[in-house]
């Protein structure tokens, strides 16, 4: 899961920058931005606070973050990660990398990913789309630029204003020329005019390519080394060592091989799946008489009472303010499902374990109909802030209790014993990859065995908070037994008192395992892969 991953957040200075690359025949002219030595000796820092308004606020502020994801360990989704501090600090590293600052970003084109899953042009978009196919975007860029050399000596900056352009134009399909003309002035402004000249020249030539349907792009051809490569090309995924690594063609183990499966069927989103807030009185069938209204087409959850699929039109529903007025939530139906796995009933007592950012808390609460308690316990400040305001906003705030501690250290300072207990445990998110567009470059499999310690660790917690006849549920968002299924028997090994509980009374049984676990896979279902064991406490 990206909290044990280096979260690390700085920003290089344009002096690193431009040392993270060879000199380039772009690089040569001055980019005209006063600077001075860094008080802390680290290079030049720019010392303006020259507002540009002419500037595309979403693409520099887009530059900025792939800039900070490459170079400083960042997450595409480190709002997500900090809460709001991060934004408040998005102009200071604007200005830092490109020496002025642009209009400010509202809250709507900044935060993010797991509680507003962004289906228009907004900065995630940019961001995750650029991570998310850079590979693909790197091989045409690369391509247009007639050889290598002039590839690497692009400097990184530069780099990142082309592959937003790229993206744009190929994957978003937004209006060519005016992604050409915001992305010059860009290169322009933030670099200098034979930057910007490249930037036109460069994507000039992709536009016409595509207009041709003649993209350079990799073919399957040659031994299963060079297919291998192609493939990795065409679908965006890595191939070196460290990251995950391709599969079935050279000989890789099951997990991986499920987890590129998945990339190749849905490298991009599918559905977005609203839920109606039924705790604030908000049903379904509310929610449907909106979208109608608004003309938004959707289809109702064949899995879910509450959940509604959305293909397009996820902007105007958020115009028209059904999310900020907490009415409805975006939320994966693989999350819904372990919701139904816990079987939340009113008046229960129920622990949410790992809750932030809260999607499954918030589901259970609005679940207890105003009678029970969820107390949702995360070891992350921010997003504890991120939970306890989305309470606020969809009026279960008064069924929730918010506890900021690490559950290991918790459970063992408070003997409280509760109806259900839910582990949504950190995982490495394989279930989720389509969405998580870092997680592919990023991902260590060393990090696999600290990762499965904690679960360990935090099973055991959790299953000290549940009382005689009480209920555990362990889950994850990953499709990789290492994770699940092995967990589960290591658990049941070191824990008699508990025994499986079989999750077909909660779950359609398309989503039954062999031993009553529920597993989603986003190949099969077209929803998030997710995992959940339920467990009933016996002695
Ligand atoms: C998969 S996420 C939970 C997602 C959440 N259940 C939801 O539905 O929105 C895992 C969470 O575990 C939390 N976490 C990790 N280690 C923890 C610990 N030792 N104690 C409590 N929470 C922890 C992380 O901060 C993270 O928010």
């Amino acid at each position: 899961m990206a909290y044990l991953l280096s979260n690390s957040i700085r920003v290089l200075n344009s002096a690193e920058l431009y040392k993270a690359s060879k000199p380039s025949k772009f690089a040569n002219e001055n980019r005209g931005l006063k600077s001075t030595t860094s008080p802390r000796g680290r290079g030049p820092v720019h010392k303006t606070q020259k507002l540009n308004l002419e500037v595309s606020p979403h693409r520099a502020v887009s530059a900025v973050r792939l800039m900070r994801i490459e170079f400083g360990g960042a997450f595409a989704d480190l709002l997500n990660e900090n809460g709001k501090g991060s934004g408040d600090n998005e102009m200071g590293y604007v200005e830092r990398t490109l020496g002025f600052r642009t209009r400010a970003l509202d809250d709507r084109d900044l935060r993010l990913v797991l509680l507003f899953i962004p289906f228009s042009y907004f900065v995630t978009d940019i961001v995750g789309g650029t991570i998310r196919w850079r590979r693909y975007l790197d091989h045409l860029i690369l391509a247009l630029c007639h050889g290598e050399n002039t590839f690497r000596s692009i400097e990184p900056l530069l780099l990142q204003i082309l592959r937003i352009g790229f993206y744009e134009i190929v994957q978003l399909e937004m209006p060519p020329y005016a992604v050409v003309d915001e992305n010059v002035r860009l290169a322009k402004v933030a670099l200098r005019p034979g930057a910007g000249n490249m930037v036109n020249g460069v994507l000039r030539k992709l536009v016409l390519l595509k207009e041709n349907n003649s993209l350079p792009l990799p073919t399957l051809e040659g031994n299963d080394r060079a297919q291998a490569r192609a493939l990795a090309t065409l679908y965006s995924h890595p191939v070196e060592n460290n990251s995950l690594p391709l599969p079935t063609l050279e000989g890789n183990d099951r997990a991986q091989a499920r987890a590129l499966a998945t990339l190749y069927s849905h490298p991009v989103v599918f559905n977005a799946y609203v839920r109606a807030n039924s705790g604030k009185g908000f049903t379904r069938a509310d929610l449907v008489m909106r979208l109608q209204m608004l003309k938004v087409p959707h289809d109702i959850s064949p899995y879910l009472n509450d959940f509604v699929r959305i293909k397009t039109g996820m902007q105007i529903m958020m115009q028209a303010g059904l999310l900020k007025e907490g009415l409805c939530s975006v939320q994966d139906e693989s999350a819904g499902l372990i919701v139904s796995v816990v079987d939340p009933q009113p008046g229960e007592s129920i622990i949410d374990c790992c809750a932030a950012p809260g999607g499954k808390t918030l589901f259970m609460a609005s679940r207890l109909s105003g009678r029970g308690v969820v107390s949702a316990i995360d070891i992350n400040k921010g997003r504890m802030r991120i939970l306890k305001e989305a309470a606020k906003l969809q009026q279960v705030d008064d069924v929730i209790t918010t506890i900021h501690a690490d559950l290991r250290i918790y459970a063992d300072d408070n003997h409280v014993k509760s109806d259900k207990v839910l582990l949504d445990a950190p995982c490495s998110g394989l279930g989720v990859l389509s969405k998580r567009a870092d997680l592919r470059w990023n991902r260590r499999w060393e990090d696999m065995e600290q990762l499965k310690n904690l679960q360990d660790e935090l099973l055991d917690a959790a299953s000290m908070l549940v009382k005689l006849g009480g209920v555990l549920v362990y889950s994850t968002c990953s499709i990789d037994p290492e994770e699940n299924e092995e967990r589960v028997a290591a658990f049941l090994l070191r824990h008699p008192e508990f025994c499986i509980d079989p999750v077909d009374k909660y779950v359609p049984t398309d989503f039954v395992t062999e031993h009553g676990f529920y597993s989603s896979n986003p190949v099969k279902h077209s929803i998030d892969g997710a995992f959940a064991a339920r467990f009933v406490r016996s002695l």
